[in-house]
């Protein structure tokens, strides 16, 4: 058997011509421009190539783009006084402040202080809250594409065994809310659990959201399972010439892909997804500040 390919760039150029669409709409009905803050603190070279990839592509959906870079040695309290003025300025709808911030930083307490309603990322303890409790919330953007990915894929989730390897605040922890609001048995694997291996082969569904390049091996999939692999890790390519990379996901590719019924690629799978959904929830963010109708299909 060899697994169906989810093309994760294709998938992201349709989410973001429906937000294309919409934003056209609104323009013309409303008069209003979505606009998203992209905050980066230090000059990280892989945010920067995130931060330009999404200043980019909010441009050509028609939204306004705003970049605030700062310096590495940037104080909370300026940082602060950023979030707040973007918190207080009509023309921004969503705010995302990159991370991981300088160690000098408290995370929480700066994902805290962006405004609720235009937290696109879905971090502020307020939409995790609204998550978990099944209320409408702002989703983070890589748990959502994987989601969209899974449903376009599969259509009906109901009762399906879901494992995500991976608790973090960021993708695993809202990837198996997404998942539990889908009727999934859903298990969360990490560090400590005891037989991965056993776990994965279990499940119907796997997200593997870990950081370790190709550590999940096809012959820990079930035949026929949809996988999904969200990792994003840089390895050393000496088959490309000296001192060359590549990326690699957290599933080792090749034999997964003889096993899986379908699976994501690194790169062009979960990655240009975050980014539409970014550009999605912008959008949402802007239709609920202004008391417009939302676009369908792009929420949760
Ligand atoms: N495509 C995209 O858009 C995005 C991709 N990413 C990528 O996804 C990956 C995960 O990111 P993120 O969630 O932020 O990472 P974190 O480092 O915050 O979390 C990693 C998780 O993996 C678990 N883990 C580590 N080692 C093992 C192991 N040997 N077996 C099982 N579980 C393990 C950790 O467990 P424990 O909690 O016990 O330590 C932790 O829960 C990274 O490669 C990142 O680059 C991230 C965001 C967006
Ligand atoms: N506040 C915040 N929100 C985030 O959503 C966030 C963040 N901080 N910090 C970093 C991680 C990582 N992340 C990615 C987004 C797109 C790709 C992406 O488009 N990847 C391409 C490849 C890009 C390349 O070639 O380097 C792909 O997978 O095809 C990857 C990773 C968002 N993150």
């Amino acid at each position: 058997m060899s697994a169906q390919i989810i093309d994760g760039k294709a998938f992201a150029a349709t989410v973001r011509e429906k937000v294309a669409a919409h934003v056209t709409r609104i323009k013309d009905e409303n008069g209003i421009t979505p606009g998203l803050a992209v905050v980066l603190v230090g000059e990280d070279p892989a945010s920067q190539v995130y931060v330009r990839s999404k200043g980019k592509q909010t441009i050509e959906v028609g939204m306004n783009s705003y970049e605030h870079k700062l310096d590495a040695d940037t104080s909370e309290a300026t940082l602060l006084a950023l979030i707040d003025k973007l918190n207080n300025d009509p023309e921004v709808h969503g705010i995302l402040v990159q991370l991981p911030l300088p160690g000098h930083l408290n995370e929480d307490l700066v994902i805290n202080s962006i405004d609720p309603a235009k937290d696109v990322d879905g971090f502020h303890i307020s939409n995790v809250g609204l998550l978990g409790t099944g209320q409408k919330s702002m989703v983070p953007c890589t748990p959502l594409g994987c989601l969209m990915m899974l449903r376009g894929h599969l259509g009906s989730l109901s009762g399906l065994d879901a494992v995500v390897i991976g608790r973090s605040n960021i993708v695993g922890k809202p990837m198996a809310q997404l998942l539990l609001g889908d009727s999934c048995t859903v298990t969360i694997a990490h560090s400590r659990t005891k037989d991965l291996p056993d776990v994965v082969r279990r499940a119907d569904i796997v997200v593997a959201a870990v950081g370790r390049a190709e550590m999940v091996p096809g012959d820990w999939i079930k035949p026929g399972a949809t996988v999904i692999d969200v990792g994003i890790n840089r390895i050393d390519a000496p088959e490309k010439g000296e001192g060359k990379t590549r990326l690699v996901g957290d599933v080792h590719f090749d034999s997964a892909a003889k096993v899986a019924g379908a699976i994501t690629p690194v790169p062009g799978g979960v990655g240009p997804m975050t980014i539409a959904c970014l550009l999605a929830n912008t959008l949402t963010a802007c239709c609920r500040a202004n008391g417009l109708v939302e676009p369908e299909g792009l929420t949760a």
